[in-house]
């Protein structure tokens, strides 16, 4: 009863962990498939805004901390007798900050660099300063120097009166900015367009686009963005889809604010999607493993359950000796190989009386304790097996009559000199021995009819004797 309970509890444990697996193998992949959503949306704003801080904030930073300095108004409201003092400014600020610096001096109508130049300041040379010197606003970001492409922070400088003294810049040399988008490229497999308050791209991982001699190319020159209509043209873009060069792509737009420029950012879903589903694949095959070893556990749990049982099965509970099935079954081998076998009923003599004064527990105990005599007494080779109530059976392969009855002699001899003791009382006990023997293949009923007969005539004969019949034609 105890051994289905188990069973029926196993089958009920494996059936719950792979509902468990199941479910937890749903939920995993659903949080997986958000969280490397999530991921791979991060780790796309993040190297563009590293890319924002260090590349464009920080030349715009220092630009306007040094357009505050005192030195600077002082040197661009002097007469030209301070152009050395100016040069030299300009270099000492190159070699500490590693960027081009420029004065555009109003009073002196000419440019000073810190590589040692200086161009005089005509709308025909310096076009861009009285264009900028127009515009209301006071901070300006530009590309300029076409034979080496800066990126530029212009600054409107002014004295204490409010009077107009030129421009500060600082220049970035855009081969930088160039390493560094391929290098976020071939990371992150992103584009990056930066583009003006015109549409004018003005910064961009795609050389193809970059600024040519002096002109600019426009976002709208790019296929994808005429495929776009003017109601999308013209509202923000973050979180489109595209179709660039016939692969899906998807668009982030960020404003940066002090330029009055927006960054596009172009993700090729191809490789967000193999990013995503490599992690998902990863831990789908990691869970799987899992299951299939909680799997493996519980089946090999089952599996040596199962093989208990049959041994239960093929096993006399009290006596723990093999049981008549088993032994049948044993028979039936021996015949099937061909072997010739003396077979012995040992019936335990005047057993109901131990029960009736000592009472049943007891006789279980003298049963036990014969079998477990028997079992060490016989050989090796042979098969000993309970018959049924008070009633052994002895399989002896190889073993002739004569010799099996010698043996059965040795084992009554003993049996009738053993004491068994049950609590308090001792108990002498003898046996009844039937053998019989066949040479050839024959059912079992036929040998057990006649080690029965043998048996009868023990019995007959006072007990505790061997007695053997032969099958009639051996
Ligand atoms: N304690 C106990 N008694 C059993 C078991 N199986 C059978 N018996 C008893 O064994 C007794 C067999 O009695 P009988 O067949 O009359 O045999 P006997 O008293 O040994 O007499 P003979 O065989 O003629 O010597 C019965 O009382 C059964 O109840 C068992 O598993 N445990």
């Amino acid at each position: 009863m105890n051994i289905f309970r188990t069973l029926h509890r196993s089958i009920l444990m494996l059936f719950a962990v792979v509902v468990i697996s199941i479910v937890t193998l749903v939920h995993f992949s659903v949080s997986k498939i958000v969280a490397e959503q999530s991921r791979a949306q991060q780790r796309s704003y993040s190297p563009a805004l590293k890319l924002i801080v260090e590349q464009l904030m920080q030349p715009l930073h220092i630009s306007e901390t040094l357009a505050e300095a005192q030195e600077l108004k002082n040197l661009m409201s002097q007469p030209q007798g301070k152009e050395a003092e100016i040069f030299a400014m300009l270099a000492r600020l190159h070699d500490e900050f590693n960027l081009n610096f420029f004065i555009a001096s109003e009073i002196n109508r000419m440019q000073y660099n810190s590589q040692g130049r200086k161009i005089e300041l005509s709308e025909e040379k310096v076009n861009w300063y009285f264009r900028y010197k127009e515009q209301p606003e006071n901070a300006m970001a530009d590309i300029g120097q076409w034979q080496n492409p800066q990126f530029y922070i212009d600054l409107k400088i002014y004295d204490q009166n409010n009077n107009f003294l030129g421009v500060f810049g600082v220049g970035k040399s855009l081969v930088g900015f160039t390493e560094v988008f391929n290098q976020y490229k071939e990371e992150y497999g992103y584009d990056f367009i930066f583009v003006d308050q015109n549409k004018d791209i003005t910064l961009t991982s795609d050389v193809e686009l970059l600024v040519k001699g002096t002109t600019f190319k426009n976002l709208a020159d790019l296929p994808w963005f005429q495929s776009l209509s003017e109601e999308q043209q013209a509202s923000s873009l973050n979180n489109l889809l595209l179709d660039i060069d016939g692969q899906a792509a998807l668009i982030a737009e960020l404003n940066i604010q002090p330029f009055d420029w927006t960054l596009y950012i172009i993700t090729p879903l191809e490789s967000r999607q193999t990013e995503i589903s490599r992690g998902f694949i990863i831990s789908v095959v990691t869970l799987l493993g899992v299951i299939f070893g909680l799997f493996l556990l519980i089946y090999n749990l089952l599996y040596y359950f199962k093989k208990d049982m049959q041994k239960i099965k093929q096993i006399d509970i009290l006596t723990e000796l093999s049981n008549r099935s088993n032994m049948t079954l044993k028979f039936e081998e021996l015949m099937y190989e061909k072997q010739s076998v003396s077979l012995v009923l040992i019936d335990l003599d005047n057993f109901k009386p131990i029960n009736e004064t000592h009472g049943r527990k007891a006789g279980d105990i003298v049963l036990r304790q014969i079998a477990q005599m028997l079992q060490r007494e016989v050989r090796s080779t042979d098969f000993l097996g309970r018959w049924g109530g008070e009633e052994f059976i002895l399989l002896m392969p190889d073993t002739g009559p004569h010799e099996a009855v010698e043996i059965c002699q040795g084992l009554c001899k003993k049996l009738s000199s053993m004491t068994i003791t049950t609590g308090s009382t001792s108990i002498q006990m003898t046996a009844s021995f039937g053998v019989s023997f066949t040479a050839v293949s024959r059912t079992m009923s036929e040998v057990i009819a006649a080690a029965d007969d043998a048996l009868f005539t023990a019995k007959r004969d006072g007990r505790n004797v061997v007695r053997m019949q032969l099958i009639k034609s051996d």
